[in-house]
């Protein structure tokens, strides 16, 4: 019998090479749109899955929780079942004026302030996106019009703190566009086993607001970051779809 991956609870006979990677699990009721043979697989603990096919290739989506120590479970656990490339479809909050709510951000390098990737390597390796699919999705949101920034994020481990306003002014002051839970897991894991990632960002709180109060209005679906939610799962989805095709 076909031995399943312990958390995800997915084995090799799926045979999907393409991963979108939300870290909600009811992300995945709004990615089915977009996607044609829908089939839900499995909910396991945070590990929502489900297969499709966007213009003929493939695609599984699988959410991965929250924080780095879940979705490098989901790295690892792909990776055993032959998944190639990651694409995240993750929400932040902004670290910039110019980032408002709503706009994506493609990132292109993680501030490794998480626990998981430290426990694989040195926290002076850098956390990068594979170039060839970041790449893929820069050209992916220019072709379908989508308001998009290219930089770096910063992914943490604790979303509460008590010194959340310093923190968030340290790494605004070096340019970091948003912040993260999961990037940097995704980016650093992922180069390790040999898998292509990348991470496009939705951003649901506006520079220097409240991140709990504009969290639970995404949460609810009120807003323009819904809008920004969208334009991330396109933008994904033809990446993979050039991925697959070199068009
Ligand atoms: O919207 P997702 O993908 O869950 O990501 C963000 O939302 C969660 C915090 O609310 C963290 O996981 C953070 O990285
Ligand atoms: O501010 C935010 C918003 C989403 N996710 C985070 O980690 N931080």
């Amino acid at each position: 019998m076909e031995s399943l991956q312990p958390h995800i609870q997915l084995g090799k006979d799926l045979q999907i090479k393409y991963a979108l990677m939300p870290g909600d699990p009811a992300r995945l009721d709004r990615i089915a749109p977009f996607l044609e043979n829908v089939t839900e697989l499995k909910f396991n603990r945070e590990y929502r899955s489900l297969s499709g096919t966007y213009k003929g290739v493939p695609i599984l989506a699988i959410s991965t929780g929250i924080g780095g120590a879940s979705a490098g479970i989901a790295v690892e656990e792909l990776h055993n079942i032959g998944v190639e490339a990651m694409i995240r479809i993750g929400s932040c909050g902004s670290l910039q004026p110019q980032v408002k709510v709503g706009d994506i951000i493609i990132v292109n390098g993680a501030v490794r302030d998480d626990g998981a990737s430290k426990t694989y390597i040195d926290a002076m390796f850098p956390a990068v996106p594979d170039a060839q699919l970041m790449l893929y999705c820069m050209e992916a949101a220019k072709e379908q019009d989508f308001q998009y920034h290219v930089g770096i994020a910063r992914s943490h481990d604790s979303f509460y703190t008590d010194d959340e306003e310093a923190i968030d002014a340290y790494w605004s002051k070096q340019g970091v566009l948003g912040c993260d839970m999961e990037t940097a897991a995704l980016f650093t894991i992922g180069h390790l086993r040999g898998v292509k990632t990348a991470s496009i960002l939705n951003n649901v709180v506006a520079y220097e607001q409240d991140t709990s109060e504009s969290i639970g209005s995404y949460v609810d679906g009120e807003n323009l970051a819904m809008e920004g939610e969208r334009h991330e799962i396109l933008t994904a989805l033809e990446a993979f779809y050039k991925l697959e095709t070199g068009k």
